[in-house]
């Protein structure tokens, strides 16, 4: 029988660096696995594209997604809602492939209970003047905004605890190197070959 994938959950709060981290992290070529695309009500941002950095949805599409199962977990987030697909999950790890969901701490809290196998990484910013200053600097968001995400942020930064492990965010750099190295770590804790070295192991 194909051995399932690992399902990773990188979470933190808004601003500490998750989308830069993960893509970072999805930009290196020895990379074994497959990011799912989240379903979103928020408006795309300059720049953003539709099936690439999202599935942009309209509160009632969103909605019925909802109401015929079609997410994995779903939260809503400073006013918009935020969801997983269940399907592209199930196949993904079903056909032997790890993936990797980046998601807010109520979304994560979901998965956890579906998925308590799952490996769950809690990104930190050095400080939350720190933090602060990211969002400030992203130039995304209004001052009510920027607010309202940052007496989030100190929600959810309490629910560390919650996770396998916290990660800082000093550097991108390093945080994507410990990241995988958790990842490498984690799959050698279950008795799986990380995907990347399978080759090593083939004899002809
Ligand atoms: N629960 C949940 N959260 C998500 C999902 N996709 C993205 N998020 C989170 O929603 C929050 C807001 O995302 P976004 O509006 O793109 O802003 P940003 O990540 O702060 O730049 C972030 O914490 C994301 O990690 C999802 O599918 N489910
Ligand atoms: N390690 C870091 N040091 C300094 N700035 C960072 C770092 N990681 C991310 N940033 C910056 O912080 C801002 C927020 O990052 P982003 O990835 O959008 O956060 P999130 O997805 O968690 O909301 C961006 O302007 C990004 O360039």
């Amino acid at each position: 029988m194909q051995e399932k994938g690992l399902l990773i959950v990188l979470s933190g709060p808004s601003g500490v660096g998750k989308g830069t981290v993960r893509k970072e992290i999805f930009s290196q070529p020895d990379l074994a696995f497959e990011y799912s695309i989240s379903m979103t009500t928020r408006a795309p941002r300059e720049g953003e594209v539709d099936g690439v950095d999202y599935f942009f949805k309209t509160r009632e599409e969103f909605e019925k997604l909802i109401e015929e199962g079609k997410l994995l977990e779903y939260a809503e987030f400073v006013g918009n809602y935020y969801g997983t697909p269940v399907d592209y999950v199930q196949q993904t790890l079903d056909n032997g492939k790890d993936v990797f969901l980046e998601i807010e701490v109520q979304g994560a809290r979901q998965v956890r209970e579906k998925f308590p196998d799952g490996l769950f990484i809690f990104l930190v910013p050095p400080s939350l003047s720190e933090l602060k200053n990211r969002i400030v600097t992203r130039g995304t968001e209004t001052e009510d905004v920027i607010n309202n995400r940052m007496s989030t942020a100190r929600d959810e930064i309490e629910m560390m605890n919650l996770y396998d492990y916290v990660v800082e965010n000093d550097q991108v750099e390093r945080a994507c190197e410990r990241i995988k190295a958790i990842v490498v770590a984690e799959h050698c804790r279950r008795e799986r070959v990380e995907p990347r070295y399978k080759k090593m192991l083939e004899v002809d």
